[in-house]
């Protein structure tokens, strides 16, 4: 069910009207909704409820602590790349035990700062990385639960950009080295290894990938058995993607079924690591038609919000949905829908049919992924401001920024 629908001409986010909440807190704004949140979440939950897992949401996708908080109430776990992401994870209060921490370039204060707080487990991405984690522990006198992230260099058939499970990405460990670097982490004190990771790109539209990586996967868990290494769980990672414009991506359930059957009998504990396929269509990105603009035989509607806010299109040339607030139907013309930034790059959506005025909102669909948590202040442009709708109520979650934060911790020479 889709929580973003019309009544009448004008968008509603759950029971609010978005005009009213673009009027009340300004644009560009972001709009999240509870309630697809969580039924995203359950829709994984839902899916391998019969079988031994763990859901843990990709931070990266959004990480605002009220996005995080509504998840860990439902009983989340959480998929981070960074110290900072942990420590929205604490501040949202989700459970550091329910965390797996991946990533290539963790630092010693990362490592320190995960193992302090007890997380799950560690998704070790090289051999350099192993060795280092150990002297972290050994150090700390813990043990750190790992697991190798392996590239089971499968194409994944999305963007290359977004791409990570072939060879030539920078991601995971090759296959062909797994067996000697679990063996090297088997024999150091500071480790204990608790399973096998692999996650080869995002929003990925068919399920075949996924169980290609899948049986490498398995087929290495079976030789480590044969070496003594005893796997408890498979991190999938997450890459499921969704419906942006007409893809039509498996549902959780679909693809859920499908790794179970594959997975035959094993026992093994799934982790899921979606990020997308929760927060994608859970989120609008709200703007303002400031100008109308012709040059030549070219149209552009100039809006409020750019690049700096969602740099989806400008970086990957992806397509989202941009549809009108309040419809004013009739007559549509083709245009260019553009920021303010000083780039040509600068774009939200190409030859899109609208019919608009200057003044009118335009809702840009599928935001809620990647889309505050890529923002910047390029063009010394406060990042927008957040909003969680939960039915008839809506919630600031993050204000809009301020001028003067523009150059908070900045310093005059002397
Ligand atoms: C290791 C890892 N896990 C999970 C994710 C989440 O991916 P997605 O948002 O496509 O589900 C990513 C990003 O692609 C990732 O790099
Ligand atoms: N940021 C990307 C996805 C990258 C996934 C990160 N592992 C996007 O917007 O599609």
């Amino acid at each position: 069910m889709d929580h973003f629908i019309y009544q009448a001409e004008s968008l509603f986010a759950e029971q609010c009207p978005v005009a009213k909440l673009a009027e009340q807190h300004g644009t560009p704004l972001y709009i999240y909704s509870r309630a697809t949140l969580e039924r995203h979440w359950h829709a994984f939950n839902n899916a391998v409820a019969d079988h031994p897992h763990l859901i843990c949401y990709a931070v990266k996708a959004n990480s605002n602590i009220a996005v995080l908080n509504v998840l860990a109430r439902l009983g989340s776990g959480f998929d981070i790349v960074s110290g900072g992401e942990l420590a929205r994870v604490i501040e949202a209060g989700g459970d550091p035990a329910k965390v797996v921490f991946s990533g290539v370039g963790k630092t010693v204060a990362e490592m320190e700062m995960a193992l302090e707080l007890g997380i799950y487990c560690f998704n070790v991405e090289s051999a350099a990385e192993l060795e280092q984690l150990n002297i972290v522990a050994l150090r700390m006198g813990k043990v750190a639960a790992v697991s190798l992230r392996i590239n089971p260099d499968v194409d994944a058939g999305t963007h290359p950009y977004i791409s990570t499970g072939l060879k030539e990405n920078k991601f995971g460990i090759a296959m062909e080295d797994a067996e000697s670097i679990f063996l090297r982490a088997n024999e150091l004190p500071g480790l204990a290894i608790k399973g096998v990771d692999c996650h080869i790109g995002s929003q990925l539209t068919e399920i075949t990938p996924f169980l290609d990586a899948m049986d490498r996967m398995l087929a290495l868990i079976d030789r480590l058995a044969e070496l003594g290494i005893e796997i408890q769980h498979f991190d999938v990672g997450g890459g499921l993607g969704v419906t942006y414009d007409d893809e039509l991506p498996p549902q959780p359930d679909v693809y859920a079924a499908a790794l179970l059957e594959r997975l035959g009998g094993r026992k093994l504990k799934l982790i899921f690591e979606p990020g997308r396929a929760i927060a994608a269509n859970a989120g609008i990105f709200v703007t303002q038609v400031l100008y109308l603009k012709e040059n030549s035989d070219k149209r552009f509607a100039l809006v409020d919000g750019a690049m700096n806010d969602l740099i989806r299109p400008s970086l990957y040339s992806a397509w989202q949905k941009i549809i009108p607030v309040v419809e004013r139907g009739g007559y549509t013309q083709s245009y260019d829908v553009v920021g303010p930034i000083c780039e040509t790059g600068d774009f939200l959506g190409k030859d899109r049919q609208l019919n608009v005025q200057a003044g009118d909102y335009l809702a840009i669909r599928s935001s809620g992924a990647y889309g505050f948590t890529m923002a910047s202040n390029y063009n010394s442009r406060p990042r927008a401001a957040e909003i969680m709708v939960d039915g008839s109520n809506a919630y600031v979650i993050r204000e809009r920024e301020k001028l003067a934060q523009l150059w908070q911790g900045e310093q005059l020479l002397p």
